[in-house]
């Protein structure tokens, strides 16, 4: 699906945020977008401003607890942002209405995240037609367009099996597949509970999909390899934004992946307070603290690696 190019009267001396992004074809944008589940606790997002082109595959990494699966679902309409707005489309995501969700999740955004179950006694064209028919396409159209979208799943082959019966990868496939029917502009796909689905071959298909159908898609993953096959990756730590990495090197994902994961550890080290039961209590973590992380280890912390970029010169070495 491809975006109408919006054009703006000449002009603008001063044009808004969101004028810039039409022009540019951007698919979904945050704006000073802070969530905190636990007022007593940190945000699990902090200040996040960031906007995905159409078309675009942008993988999302980070450690545990840093907010991916936050950002997710601000951007999927399940989370109402505790400030800052979150534009999909051409939509204000916000005030969340129940109408205005089902609106924005049919026609704007698909998403397959850790939540999202298919029918697993039911075989994958039968979840199909199911996704189609909720999002009322026409039957013939929709006959049409499950095909289509088998196709470029790589699920053609699957069709005629329960959904129960396909490995981890494969269900999570038929998720991302039956989101896609719609035809959304944004596709949102987080790992599966177990979390290891999200693999190179998954981001490959992903990559297909967002080729084939215009589709902006936003997909978390871990591994260095799928994250490789993306235009770019964006990095969360802490719940803020990192870094974002245009079309990096499986080497340089492997290493900023380690650096923020240090990173985030350091911060929640320095969050937790320092008391004598802190380090002799096998309790749950301190409020405020991200659940990840368990008191610092007594042994000192290893040295922290830095990224290996080209170009890039690590102070210690000159
Ligand atoms: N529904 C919720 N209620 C309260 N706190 C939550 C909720 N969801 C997430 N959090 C907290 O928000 C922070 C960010 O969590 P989130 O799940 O977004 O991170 P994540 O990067 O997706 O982690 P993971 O990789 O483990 O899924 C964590 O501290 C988490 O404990």
């Amino acid at each position: 699906m491809t975006m109408p190019r919006i054009t703006h009267p000449i002009s603008t001396r001063k044009r808004t945020f969101r004028q810039r992004a039409d022009e540019c074809l951007v698919a979904a944008y945050t704006t000073g977008l802070t969530k905190t589940y636990d007022p007593s606790g940190g945000p699990a997002l902090d200040n996040v401003n960031v906007a995905f082109r159409a078309g675009e595959l942008c993988a999302l990494m980070g450690p545990s607890g840093s907010g991916k699966s936050t950002l997710l679902a601000c951007l999927a309409g399940h989370e109402p942002p505790s400030v800052g707005r979150v534009y999909v489309g051409r939509g204000d995501a916000r005030p969340w209405l129940p109408q205005q969700i089902r609106q924005i999740c049919r026609g704007e955004v698909g998403f397959a995240l850790s939540h999202s179950r298919p029918f697993l006694d039911r075989t994958v064209e039968e979840n199909l037609e199911w996704a189609a028919a909720l999002a009322g396409t026409p039957p013939a159209a929709a006959r049409a367009r499950t095909d289509r979208v088998a196709a470029v799943t790589g699920l053609l082959d699957d069709l005629g099996t329960p959904v129960g019966l396909l490995p981890e990868d494969r269900r999570h496939l038929t998720m991302c597949a039956a989101a896609l029917l719609p035809g959304p502009s944004v596709l949102l796909v987080d790992e599966t509970e177990s979390g290891g689905a999200m693999t190179a071959d998954t981001f490959a298909v992903l990559r297909r999909c967002a080729t084939a159908f215009g589709t902006t898609v936003v997909a978390v993953t871990e591994s260095p390899a799928a994250a490789a096959l993306a235009d770019r990756v964006l990095f969360l730590s802490c719940g803020r934004v990192a870094g974002i990495v245009a079309r990096p090197a499986e080497d340089v994902v492997y290493e900023l992946r380690e650096v923020f994961a240090a990173q985030q550890a350091e911060e929640a080290g320095k969050a937790e307070p320092v008391t004598p039961q802190t380090t002799t209590t096998s309790g749950p973590p301190a409020s405020g603290q991200r659940g990840q992380f368990p008191p610092a280890p007594a042994q000192p912390r290893p040295a922290r690696r830095e990224p290996r970029i080209p170009g890039m010169r690590n102070p210690a070495e000159a």
